[in-house]
């Protein structure tokens, strides 16, 4: 096996990946920042979640919430559900796995906060109950999925915002999710700060 041009395959397939995403994604996302900003704005704050390289994700987004993403500013309010390990093990202990995130939102949760909800098969049963425990306490989700979102287009409503990215391959979506976030971040200081970079 030649295993540069395996490598290279890879630069080659994510490129195919990002060119394909911009067009289907970058109105929602653009609609994901007004309703972030909007949030943050009126003292709501954002709940993430995901699983494994999710998981990743959602702390990444909320660390660059909190502390900065490129330019110096005011915190802004976030959790990351997903990184508190006795909440995990406590709830996945006594309650079960499917509601380690779920019961997190309804502790946490306010109206007019929002949801970042990250699944790439849009089908694991803590993301999808999280998204419900959301809709409870009168927040609004946004999804980031793949693979068509599987059962996510089932329960999220109208109202949500869905950013699927159009591939099947678990690892070019988690790709494009990390560029979802920092966009959405690079929105966010954008109206925070001007356009400056
Ligand atoms: O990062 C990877 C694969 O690239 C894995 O850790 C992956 O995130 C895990 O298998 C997750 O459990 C998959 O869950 P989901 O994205 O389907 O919700
Ligand atoms: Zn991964």
């Amino acid at each position: 096996m030649d295993m540069t041009a395996r490598m290279t395959s890879h630069f080659d397939d994510a490129i195919d990946a990002f060119k394909a995403s911009s067009p289907v994604l970058a109105p929602a996302l653009a609609h994901a920042v007004e309703l972030l900003f909007g949030a943050l704005s009126n003292n709501n704050k954002i709940l993430a979640c995901g699983n494994g390289g999710s998981a990743a994700d959602a702390q990444h987004f909320i660390a660059e919430l909190v502390g900065r993403f490129e330019r110096d500013r005011l915190p802004l309010a976030g959790i990351a559900l997903n990184t508190d390990t006795s909440i995990l093990t406590a709830v996945g202990n006594d309650y079960g796995y499917d509601e380690v995130f779920s019961r997190q939102v309804s502790a946490l949760g306010q109206p007019g906060d929002i949801l970042v909800a990250i699944s790439t098969s849009g089908n694991s049963a803590n993301v999808l109950q999280s998204i419900q425990a959301a809709h409870e306490r009168e927040m609004h989700v946004i999804a980031l999925s793949g693979k068509g979102g599987g059962r996510l287009n089932e329960i999220l409503y109208e109202t949500d915002l869905h950013l699927c990215v159009p591939q099947d391959r678990t690892m070019r979506i988690q790709e494009i999710h990390i560029l979802l976030l920092h966009a959405m971040c690079d929105g966010i200081d954008a109206l925070l700060l001007g356009d400056a970079l």
